[in-house]
């Protein structure tokens, strides 16, 4: 090696080990790069999550549908409670509820309670005149509770071909027909509350409930796609997943209902009217996308929850933290629905061929 080489060599060298800190600046652009890239990734995680502003019930104007009787009328008297003004909706003309024991001292407005009697699923037009009708009344929609509803269980085989259809036009087009009635009003307001009113058997298929699982699963995918495009608008959707809930409807239901459904339906209990009423409600106001009832509803909802918006840190905090976990669990109660569903279809097989020998 000539002298000449070694000495450029030893340039370079000298200049690579002791200029590095000619690369700082590049090294500074990376970090700060990295730190914007990272809170804009943290933006967009987080944006989702900003709760709502929560509804002011005092002076609003609340539709309620199925309001004549079990969960519907509980739900109004709630809001009315609060200080709304209350359309009930339902086919045989509703009844005010009493309202004595429920005025406060702080209520100075005279509160209205109007009925109308509409079939929520036959008629998309009359829909939208009986809510002409009671905005003209009562002034625009605040919140639109759809709760009108109706349940029939039984065997796949043995429902009657006609109750799928009845059920979907009962349970599915009835949410459809007036919250569609109330919407251009809301955008044009850029505010307000829709409510669906859902059930645990919207978020998990049961035996007997071939019928009427479909039309309540039905609300979560209109509730899901119809948040994305009223959000900016800044109104916010509910989904109402209550348990078996003690009702003139549910009594109706009972009568009927085959033995598999009634024990695994048992297994999250069955819970007051009034209780249901409270957590929707407040989860409503609150602009809560998912409402669930009781411990097995707080789990079936985790679960559940796939890609349905959420609208708090700690509500997704909660289901990132618990979803394996709570698959876990589930895959014990579905151990035992099954063995509830064979173990009732052996005893049918004995009593019927004890049936045929005497
Ligand atoms: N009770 C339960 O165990 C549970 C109920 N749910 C759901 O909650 C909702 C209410 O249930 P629940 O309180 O038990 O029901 P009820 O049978 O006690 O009340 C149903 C209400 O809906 C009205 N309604 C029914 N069909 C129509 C229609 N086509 N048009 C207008 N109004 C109608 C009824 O009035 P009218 O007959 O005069 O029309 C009544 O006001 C239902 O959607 C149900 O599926 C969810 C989970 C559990
Ligand atoms: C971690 C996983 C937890 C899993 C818990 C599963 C509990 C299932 C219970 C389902 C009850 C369905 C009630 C339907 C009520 C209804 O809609 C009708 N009564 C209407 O009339």
């Amino acid at each position: 090696m000539s002298s000449e080489e070694s000495l450029s060599s030893t340039i370079t060298d000298w200049l690579f080990i002791n200029s590095w800190w000619l690369l700082l600046p590049f090294i500074m652009l990376l970090v700060v790069a990295a730190f914007i890239v990272a809170f804009v990734l943290l933006l967009y995680m987080i944006s989702p999550l900003i709760s709502p502003k929560p509804l002011k019930l005092n002076g609003a104007h609340v539709v309620v549908t199925g309001g004549s009787s079990g969960i519907g009328k509980c739900i109004a008297i709630e809001c009315y409670r609060q200080g709304a003004f209350i359309t009930l909706v339902a086919r045989d003309e509703p009844m005010p509820f009493n309202l004595r024991f429920h005025k406060t001292v702080y209520n100075f407005l005279i509160q209205v309670v109007l009925c109308i009697s509409v079939d929520v699923s036959s008629d998309y037009n009359q829909v939208e005149s009986v809510i002409k009708q009671a905005q003209e009344k009562l002034g625009p929609v605040d919140m639109l509770v759809n709760c009108a509803g109706t349940s029939v269980s039984g065997k796949f085989e043995e429902v009657e071909v006609d109750r799928f259809k009845k059920l979907m036009e009962v349970n599915y087009l009835g949410s459809v027909y007036p919250t569609r009635a109330v919407i251009t009003t809301m955008k044009e307001r850029r505010m307000g509350r829709i409510m669906f009113v859902s059930s645990q058997a919207g978020q998990i298929g049961l035996f007997g409930y071939t019928a009427y699982s479909p039309s309540k699963f039905a609300l979560r995918g209109l509730a899901e796609s119809l948040q994305m495009e009223i959000k900016p608008y800044n109104i916010y959707v509910t989904v109402a997943y209550p348990p078996d809930t003690d009702t003139p409807g549910l009594a109706e239901e009972n009568k009927t209902k085959p033995l598999e459904t009634k024990l695994i339906s048992e297994t999250s209990g069955v819970c007051q009217p009034e209780q249901v009423a409270k957590i929707v409600v407040r989860d409503a106001v609150q602009g809560n996308f998912n409402s669930s009832v009781g411990p097995d509803g707080y789990m079936l909802s985790a679960l559940t929850c796939g890609m349905s918006p959420v609208t708090s840190i700690t509500e997704a905090l909660q289901q990132i933290i618990t979803m394996g976990l709570f698959r876990t669990i589930a895959l014990f109660y579905l151990g035992s629905f099954d063995s509830i569903v064979r173990r009732c279809m052996i005893q049918r097989e004995q009593s019927k061929s004890a049936d045929k020998r005497e």
